[in-house]
């Protein structure tokens, strides 16, 4: 289920439980000549059966939503205004369902600040008027359903962030996820051709990873594959990214670096760059590490990301047979003849 769809379905049935809730509440007080009351569940009501519309219409985009913060502003103001005005008992209790509902469907900030205020409202007179035993287990409840809640989807938001990072991010080397590569390096060949800048691609294969592997133990090559994405992380410039490093098997250490501004000569510059930083380096250890680079530039022919890729990957497999630990470039041009 995406994100999308689940946010639909918590809206829609916290929206659905909330109206029962409060059309009950509504018709035992009309059974029993509650005017007022009777009234307030009815406006309460209308907004949720509101909310629930809003939902369905637009639930394509329920993870913005905007309009969820009016319904539910309109339904605590009322709810609040009703608190402090009505001199009917039991209403102050209403808080609880809309502040559950509101921590369900609003951001958590904006959430705690319109519950916090809700619930104040349902206190604050108790507290004026007779404070007393039920004005104290309100309070308590009050503030425990509010913190509770409030952490729950406080946990739940973060396990969604992370989860994204994950996706986006390799686990093991912290680089992009390589799944994004293709389509990241299309949006970069149409963003080189509409505002004509150069821009290359490298391929960057650690070598001997079998050996370290074998040598060093599978948390030896990650901890090295992690330490290598630091390291080139720290050399490339804020507009270069950094994909992969950790294959579908541990042992295919390949990285691709996507470079946009960057003309032949500049690819030409940064792997050597790296080339000769990764291969100086005494990585802790593993000591030494040998390095294969492969470089391209686009030419006004590649208009894919599959060409640019297939170019960078041949010119590291030319660079892996020459000679471990080399620079290899082959350009568009020489492909295309
Ligand atoms: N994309 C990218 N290109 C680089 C990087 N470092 C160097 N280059 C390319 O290599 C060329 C020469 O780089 P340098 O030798 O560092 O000279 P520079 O004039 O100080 O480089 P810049 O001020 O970064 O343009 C640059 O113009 C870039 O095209 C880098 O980290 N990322």
């Amino acid at each position: 289920m995406t994100e999308t769809r689940l946010r639909t379905w918590t809206h829609a049935t916290g929206y659905t439980l909330a109206a029962i809730f409060m059309a009950a509440l509504g018709l035992q007080n009309l059974r029993y000549g509650f005017y007022p009351a009777f009234y307030l569940a009815l406006v309460a009501t209308t907004v949720l059966v509101a909310g629930f519309a809003y939902t369905i219409v637009c639930r394509r985009q329920q993870l913005s939503a905007p309009g969820h913060i009016v319904i539910l502003l309109v339904l605590n103001g009322a709810l609040a205004l009703a608190m402090l005005g009505l001199d009917t008992p039991g209403v102050a209790h209403w808080a609880m369902p809309v502040v559950v509902l509101n921590l369900l469907i609003l951001p958590l900030k904006r959430a705690v600040t319109i519950s916090g205020l809700l619930l104040a409202a349902a206190i604050i007179p108790g507290w004026l008027n007779e404070p007393s035993v039920p004005t104290l287990n309100m309070t308590a409840g009050a503030l425990v359903l509010l913190i509770v809640t409030g952490a729950y989807v406080w946990h739940y938001d973060h396990m969604a962030q992370s989860a994204k990072d994950l996706a986006l991010t390799d686990p093991v080397t912290g680089a992009n996820n390589a799944r994004f590569l293709e389509e990241n390096l299309s949006k970069e060949i149409s963003r080189a051709i509409a505002t004509d800048h150069p821009l290359s691609v490298i391929s960057l294969k650690l070598e001997h990873t079998d050996e370290i592997e074998a040598l060093y133990g599978s948390s030896g090559l990650q901890t090295l594959l992690r330490n290598v994405t630091a390291r080139l992380f720290d050399i490339i410039r804020a507009g270069d990214s950094l994909y992969g490093g950790n294959g579908q098997d541990q042992g295919d250490a390949t990285f691709y670096l996507v470079l946009p501004f960057t003309p032949e000569e500049g690819v030409r510059v940064i792997a050597e760059r790296i080339r000769r930083i990764v291969s100086e380096h005494e990585w802790p250890e593993v000591g030494k590490i040998a390095v294969s680079l492969g470089c391209t530039t686009r030419s006004s022919t590649d208009t894919e990301a599959g060409q640019l890729l297939e170019r960078a990957r041949q010119a590291m497999n030319e660079a892996r047979e020459h000679d471990a630990d080399t620079v290899w470039f082959i350009s568009g041009e020489t492909v295309q003849a």
